[in-house]
């Protein structure tokens, strides 16, 4: 298997995204990844955040012209990125926003030059990053915009789970409108797609869920299901995809519903995301479909309260980096 090289953007320099690098750092010897992975971030902060962790590391330059090569236990491959400001551990700066959005774009454009083989995102905090003046939802909308991709689809999994979104990071007040048939079926298109082309699902077998309680109960609780999720299934099945619903969404995520299912299909971030989270949180992966390459990330977010202290899983790090290179050996 030929080694990969996998883009690890370290996020929001005050929360956990350089703890995580640190502590991968240590896990690649024993996990054996056959990967080389380039931290995007700044040296000097990787330093001091190992200094607060007592963790020793040796910072490497990155160079895209060197071949992937495995390195030694504590070595950290980074690739430099200038801060706006100093960091302190949980401290949020505004001035640092542009650096976390210089590594995303490294991150995307890398891979789409073909110097990364994937990225794998730490996580970063939407809300310095608005303050900043500069507006961004998230990861999954920003390397949308970037590869110029009109539809992607977030989609978290974890063991016997994976829930895909209808809408992204979008006020609830405004998820009612945008549901519609035609983007129902677009991210069940998507979804349907990537599941046989990268999850060795040979004809995905999906869950819908309906937007209002009890799916609208016929109407009399909302109309979303009857105007657009009904439709949107029915052109769905009529094309051979294997979807059922709409489900409430109450009911759906029940053992019994899940068992014969590859994916359930949630209306917006909060009617799916807790549930998976409270199944596999700290082991689960948000992956982005739909994109010209693969973006996995952790489950969770910033972590701020944590940041430089050592109490920090890793669960979820070290489960992105395998899906993504679980998805480009494939
Ligand atoms: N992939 C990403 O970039 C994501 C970013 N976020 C952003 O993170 C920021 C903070 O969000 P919160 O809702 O506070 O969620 P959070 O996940 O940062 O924290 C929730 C709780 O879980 C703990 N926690 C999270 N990850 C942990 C880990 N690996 N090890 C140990 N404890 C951990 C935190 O200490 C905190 O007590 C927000 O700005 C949000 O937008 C949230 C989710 C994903
Ligand atoms: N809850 C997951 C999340 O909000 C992460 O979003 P993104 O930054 O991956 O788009």
């Amino acid at each position: 298997m030929s080694l990969k090289r996998i883009a690890y953007s370290s996020g929001e320099p005050a929360g956990i995204g350089p703890d995580i690098a640190l502590y991968l750092m240590q896990e690649m010897a024993a996990k054996q990844w056959p990967c080389e992975l380039v931290v995007l971030g700044n040296k000097q902060l990787l330093q001091d955040r190992a200094e607060q962790l007592g963790l020793v590391v040796s910072c490497v330059d990155y160079d895209a012209e060197r071949p992937p090569q495995l390195w030694p236990s504590g070595t950290l491959v980074v690739a430099e990125h200038e801060l706006g400001a100093p960091v302190q551990a949980g401290q949020l700066d505004s001035a640092n926003s542009a650096y976390v959005l210089s590594l995303l774009r490294h991150a995307g454009e890398g891979c789409m030059q073909g110097e990364f083989d994937a990225i794998m995102t730490g996580p970063v905090h939407k809300g310095v990053i608005n303050d900043a003046g500069i507006a961004f939802s998230g990861h999954t909308e920003f390397f949308a915009e970037l590869s110029h991709t009109k539809q992607v689809v977030m989609m978290l999994a974890t063991e016997g789970l994976r829930v895909a979104l209808v809408t992204t990071h979008l006020p609830l007040s405004q998820v009612p409108a945008a549901i519609t048939q035609p983007l129902v079926e677009s991210v069940t298109k998507i979804v349907a797609t990537e599941l046989r082309q990268r999850f060795q699902c040979s004809s995905p077998k999906l869950l819908m869920c309906g937007l209002n309680p009890h799916a609208g109960e016929q109407g009399h609780l909302g109309r979303e299901e009857i105007e657009h999720i009904e439709p949107a299934l029915a052109a769905l099945q009529s094309q051979g995809i294997e979807v059922s619903g709409p489900w409430p969404a109450d009911t759906v995520f029940q053992p019994h519903y899940l068992a014969n299912a590859d994916a359930v299909i949630a209306m917006y971030h909060d009617q799916g995301l807790p549930v998976l989270k409270y199944r596999g949180f700290g082991n689960a992966v948000n992956i982005t479909l739909g994109l010209p390459f693969v973006r996995t990330s952790v489950d969770h977010g910033t972590a701020l309260d944590k940041a430089g202290t050592g109490a920090i899983d890793i669960g979820s790090a070290c489960y992105a980096l395998e899906t993504a290179l679980t998805m480009v050996t494939e």
